[in-house]
């Protein structure tokens, strides 16, 4: 038995039961609650270690809202406490999204018994390594890089061209907007964008379209004076004069309605703000960069988005390619974050096996960086050997290719990079490893491009 504190949330009380059957005999505490309104008052009065909490709880209703409400509530009131979400078979964009969000991991209905425990074994394994480590667990993925400050790698020609770009486009006025899936590294594009350009010592300020409610808009963007309402106690800065001089980044900006991009558009058009309740505009000179993972044209096609505003934003535009896109870039991003969870959880001298490497490099990844990212980290944290193998990682059948899963060539490739990883890129050592001569060796990692 795992010690460990287990809170299922559901509201189909016939799958609550069932599933602290299930999990009864394998953790210390298991606490079931049918209606998440009493989620508050639980984990006010309650120790808890994890949490499995269903996506959707309106009968009929599956569009997973309820489930992300909560998950980013739960984060709000316990941001150390991992949650795992229950989603419907085959809902992997609501999965990533739930990822996005905070969620730790996710199980598809209907479950695994045993991969459902594994999964929230796995989530107590990893709290308790990081309540060791005195750090939160439940920063959000919007902070993520900035803990460590990550530049954005590649070495995949999509990614050379995306640099290229960035130098490009860097030192110009011109306004960018980035596209590409979740988790390929936009916010890291923009933030590069305002690095390389000459506002770098002024402000670059982010706003998350997606996340600010339309009566906040005007406030949190504008600003307001004392007074314009009845929660105006004080002025406000608005983002926008906060960014002034510098680069405003808007995030998720497919998110924004009709009405509040006309807004948008009426300030970048004049280049003035006037704050809610004040009757002077304030001048502003930002540089705009936005982001979005919608296909902003179709959105224009079908009226959902205004095509003044898009030519605005679009002077230069980067798409951050998807991960499964550019293989080269999966292992130098999987290696780049095992050494700094390695670093992070004390476990230095973590490497990957051949075998390990071939199954992170022939997975869809579609939750991208991030998700690689989170798999790193959880396999860091759960690793008892100094070799992560295949079985450190695991991937939703659903979003896993489906290809077969090795070519000889494939194998003898990922044998000689562990080789030369096991030896330190010492050619004699690695070609005695593998029962070869020096001379064979270079020729293979010649034809490889190792
Ligand atoms: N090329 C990269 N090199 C290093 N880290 C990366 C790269 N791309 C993404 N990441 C990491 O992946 C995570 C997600 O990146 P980021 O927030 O920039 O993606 P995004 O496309 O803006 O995502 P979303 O659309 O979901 O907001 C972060 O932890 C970031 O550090």
């Amino acid at each position: 038995m795992t010690s460990g504190n287990i809170l299922i949330v559901d509201d189909n009380r016939t799958v609550l039961r069932a599933l602290e059957l299930v999990l009864q005999p394998e953790f210390s505490k298991v606490s079931t609650l049918s209606n998440p309104n009493r989620l508050p008052f639980f984990l006010q009065t309650n120790s808890v270690d994890v949490i499995l909490l269903d996506m959707n709880f309106v009968a009929g209703v599956n569009t997973g809202n309820e489930g992300i409400f909560w998950l980013t509530e739960i984060k709000k009131m316990k941001p150390d406490i991992p949650v795992v979400m229950i989603t419907a078979f085959g809902d992997v964009d609501l999965a990533v999204k739930a990822l996005k969000m905070g969620a730790s991991d996710f199980v598809l209905k209907p479950w695994d018994n045993n991969r459902l425990i594994d999964t929230l074994k796995s989530a107590v394994r990893v709290r308790q390594s990081q309540e060791k480590l005195g750090k939160s667990a439940g920063k959000t993925e919007k902070s993520d890089h900035k803990e460590d400050n990550v530049e954005l790698l590649g070495q995949s020609s999509a990614m050379k061209y995306v640099f290229r770009l960035i130098e490009k486009v860097a030192p110009t006025k011109a306004n960018v907007l980035i596209t590409g899936e979740n988790g390929t590294g936009k916010e890291l594009v923009a933030q590069a964008i305002h690095r390389h350009s000459e506002r770098a010592n002024k402000p670059l300020v982010s706003v998350d379209m997606g996340a600010i409610s339309e009566t906040l808009f005007e406030s949190e963007l504008f600003g307001h004076v004392k007074g314009a309402f009845t929660d105006a106690r004080v002025d406000r800065e608005g983002k926008i004069i906060i960014a002034n001089g510098g680069t405003l980044f808007l995030d998720e900006i497919g998110n924004l309605s009709l009405p509040l991009q006309a807004k948008l558009l009426a300030v970048l058009e004049n280049r003035q703000v006037i704050p809610v309740g004040a009757n002077r505009p304030v001048s502003v000179d930002i540089r705009l960069i936005c982001a979005t993972n919608c296909n902003l044209e179709a959105m224009v096609e079908e009226g959902k988005f205004r095509e003044d505003l898009l030519f605005r934003m679009n002077t230069i535009r980067i798409e951050a390619p998807p991960l499964r896109e550019r293989e080269e870039d999966i292992v130098l991003l999987a290696k780049h974050f095992l050494e700094f969870y390695g670093e992070k959880y004390h476990k230095q001298h973590l490497t990957l096996s051949g075998m390990a490497r071939e199954k992170i490099r022939r997975y869809s990844w579609p939750g991208n960086v991030r998700e690689l990212r989170h798999a790193i980290e959880k396999a860091v944290i759960l690793a008892d050997g100094e070799v992560l193998q295949p079985e450190d990682f695991h991937f939703r059948p659903v979003i896993e290719q489906e290809e077969a899963p090795t070519t000889l060539e494939e194998m003898e490739r990922s044998m000689i990079e562990q080789a030369l990883e096991e030896s330190g890129g010492n050619m004699s050592s690695a070609a005695t490893r593998l029962g070869i001569t020096r001379q064979t060796l270079y020729n293979k990692v010649k034809k490889y491009g190792l």
